[in-house]
């Protein structure tokens, strides 16, 4: 960001400095608004979001402790964590810089200031906001968006990096919200074809009809509503990737009209007489499991052996052991961050009463939890009350307790008997009749 975009807030109660900073930063900025009372901060920064805010160290002139601008600089952390304080006070106290600092100033200025090093301290701040911006898009492109480091995960990277540079037609399989989207649009980020487009269709919400105009386009007049020409998602991904979603949803018509497509790289647009030819990456995604997609009542072999050169198996969260807690962590910053909330603490019973549930959501389930959480939260630390699990999620996460195997019933014993010693290896070993190092054995076996 640049200095003439910003927009900046100055605090001090004394009014020949609010008139000396406004009339400095008048000409350079978009919005310069100067307060005198601290206690309207709240207010103020309610009211705009600032991108510096300049905040003097000693209010009333009487304490110069430097503990008034700490204070309220607490203060506003508290509701905009991501905003620039600048402090400024009369006193060249470098342990108060320090102090300053560390509770999250981005820098500190000495009065009286010379007008030069203040302006080129607001404009570096700027500059390094604008990066930070920029460093936090560009990591959403590889597998750094992908968040996870249990063994099941790796697994997958694995084979995303190994296949993501060749053309190799993709099926991505798992259960639903497992990340099979950001799957399928790393392994085209991660490709040859990262410049080129990246169409993906929901195959499965489309009826027969829409299924051929959508993916074949269409000539004007080839039907009644087809009022000029429509470029296909075939065509559409020309040089790309295409990524066909809920691909086990399809008809056997549907089938056959994609197999065509597929042995002879040509699609001819409803309506005309001419083909075209195409150069795609396939990748395919379903939540339905292999056994289902190998009957062949449903599902033509000659379509899956051509879609599927290799497969990529999304794991369920709840197998991805110590990834629900990276994950949770992960959310609950993005969503502290976007409802302008301070970081918070999270409550041991917290994390246990995460573990132990089964997430028949998964990720996506386990992001509306926390989003819910963090609306909700009335202190600055996460309690197991904060999770309220949807009734219709609870539903299915009965159902799925009936088909448990023992290793998850192992699995919940350790957690419940964890929680209730909170977290006391030798009570819990004790309590479950097994050796503190057979504990140790299974909370590796498990990623606790
Ligand atoms: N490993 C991960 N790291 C960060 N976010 C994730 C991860 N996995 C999934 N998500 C998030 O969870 C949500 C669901 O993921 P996604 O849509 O990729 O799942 P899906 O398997 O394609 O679901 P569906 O089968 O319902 O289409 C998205 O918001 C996604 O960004």
């Amino acid at each position: 960001m640049v200095l003439k975009e910003a927009t900046i807030l100055v605090i001090d109660d004394d009014v020949d400095v609010l008139t000396a900073l406004r009339l400095l930063f008048k000409p350079l900025v978009k919005e310069v608004i100067i307060e005198k009372n601290p206690s309207n901060i709240g207010a103020q920064i309610d009211k705009k979001n600032f991108d510096i805010i300049i905040l003097d160290m000693n209010f009333n002139g009487l304490v110069n402790t430097g503990n008034e601008g700490i204070f309220w600089l607490n203060e506003i952390k508290k509701i905009k964590p991501k905003t620039d304080v600048v402090l400024i006070t009369a006193y060249a106290d470098i342990d108060l810089a320090i102090r300053a600092l560390k509770e999250g100033a981005s820098d500190f200025l000495v009065k009286p200031w010379k007008n030069e090093k203040i302006t080129n301290t607001i404009s570096s701040l700027l500059k390094a906001r604008k990066s930070n911006a920029s460093d936090k898009k560009s990591s959403q492109l590889g597998t750094s968006a992908i968040i996870g480091e249990s063994e099941a995960i790796k697994d997958v990277f694995l084979k995303l990096k190994k296949v993501a540079p060749t053309d190799a037609n993709v099926l991505i399989l798992g259960e639903n919200g497992t990340g099979k989207d950001l799957i399928a649009k790393a392994l085209h980020d991660n490709s040859n074809r990262k410049d080129k487009p990246f169409v993906k269709v929901d195959v499965g919400a489309l009826t027969s009809s829409l299924f051929e105009s959508e993916l074949f386009g269409y000539k004007k007049g080839a039907f009644t509503d087809a009022k000029e020409d429509r470029v296909g998602r075939f065509e559409a991904a020309n040089g790309g990737t295409l990524f066909l979603d809920e691909i086990g949803n399809i008809t056997l018509g549907q089938q056959v009209r994609l197999l065509t497509v597929l042995q002879n790289r040509l699609v001819t647009p409803l309506g005309s007489n001419e083909a075209i030819s195409i150069d795609i990456r396939l990748i395919c995604a379903t939540n339905i499991e292999p056994k289902v997609l190998a009957d062949e009542q449903k599902f033509r072999k000659d379509l899956i052996y051509r879609i599927n050169t290799v497969d990529i198996v999304m794991p369920p969260l709840r197998d991805r052991g110590t990834d629900i807690t990276l994950l949770a962590k992960h959310f609950i910053s993005v969503y502290a961050d976007k409802y302008n909330k301070s970081q918070f603490l999270l409550d041991s019973g917290f994390i246990s009463k995460l573990k132990k549930h089964d997430f028949p959501g998964n990720v996506r389930e386990l992001q509306y939890v926390l989003e819910r959480a963090v609306i909700m939260a009335d202190s600055t630390s996460l309690k197991p009350e904060d999770l309220v699990f949807s009734s219709i999620e609870r539903q299915t996460s009965k159902a799925s307790t009936t088909t448990m195997n023992l290793d998850s019933l192992e699995k919940n014993a350790i957690l419940t008997v964890l929680e209730k010693n909170k977290g006391n290896v030798s009570k819990s070993a004790k309590e479950l009749g097994i050796t503190r190092a057979a504990l140790y054995r299974r909370l590796d076996k498990y990623e606790l």
